[in-house]
């Protein structure tokens, strides 16, 4: 299960998660859905430990890996180079694996610098998912990359069998995922339907 219990975070005066509660099952693709600057990014920020909460606690289903709202590429390794430096000696040879699940096999010794925006956020994606973790927290993980691949590759992420928290605003994205959140904020709330 993912626990978040009476969550507070504000920065300065401005209360971003004001007591906001959600449980969700511990498995399956989980989108959040809702308009830009509700709080998406600071709850998934504050799962990964990244903003420090002024109250409340939260579980997770394991330890988080968070793909960021920015790509955050390494600006002098090449492609393949991004991924198997987060990859453990033992399983090096993965690299090739991460590649195709994001659709950039072929891509390997390229400068990151001569990839699209939408083939630099794949790779930040794949990066993301080579990490060992035990629940992904992905923030827009399709941004610039078309629907019907998006789909593809959402579909190769729920076959890696890690439970996965994402948001998004694409409407394909969401079609996909096993269960979507509407909130609106902020302060975050869950959206009355
Ligand atoms: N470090 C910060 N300092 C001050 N305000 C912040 C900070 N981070 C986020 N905010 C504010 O918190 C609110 C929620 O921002 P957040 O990025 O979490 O929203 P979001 O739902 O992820 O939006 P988007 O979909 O545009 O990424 C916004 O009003 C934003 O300006």
């Amino acid at each position: 299960m993912l626990r978040i219990h009476e969550l507070t975070v504000s920065f300065g005066e401005k209360r971003v998660l004001d007591s906001f509660s959600l449980t969700l099952p511990g498995e399956g693709i989980t989108a959040l859905a809702g308009p830009s600057g509700c709080g998406k990014t600071t709850l998934l920020r504050t799962l990964a430990g990244l903003e420090r909460p002024a109250g409340g606690t939260f579980t997770l289903p394991g330890e988080a890996v968070l793909l960021f709202q920015e790509d955050r590429l390494f600006p002098w390794r090449r492609t393949g180079e991004q991924i198997a430096d987060v990859l453990p000696r033992a399983r090096r040879q993965e690299v090739g694996k991460f590649l195709s699940l994001v659709e950039l096999e072929g891509e390997e010794d390229r400068p990151i610098q001569i990839l699209s925006g939408g083939m630099r956020r794949r790779l930040a994606l794949a990066r993301a998912l080579a990490c060992e973790g035990g629940v992904y927290l992905l923030d827009e993980p399709f941004t610039g990359v078309d629907k019907e691949r998006a789909g593809r590759i959402l579909e190769r992420i729920r076959a890696l069998g890690k439970p996965v928290l994402l948001s998004s605003h694409e409407e394909g994205v969401l079609a996909l995922a096993d269960r979507v959140v509407h909130l609106e904020g902020p302060p975050l709330r869950l959206r009355e339907l």
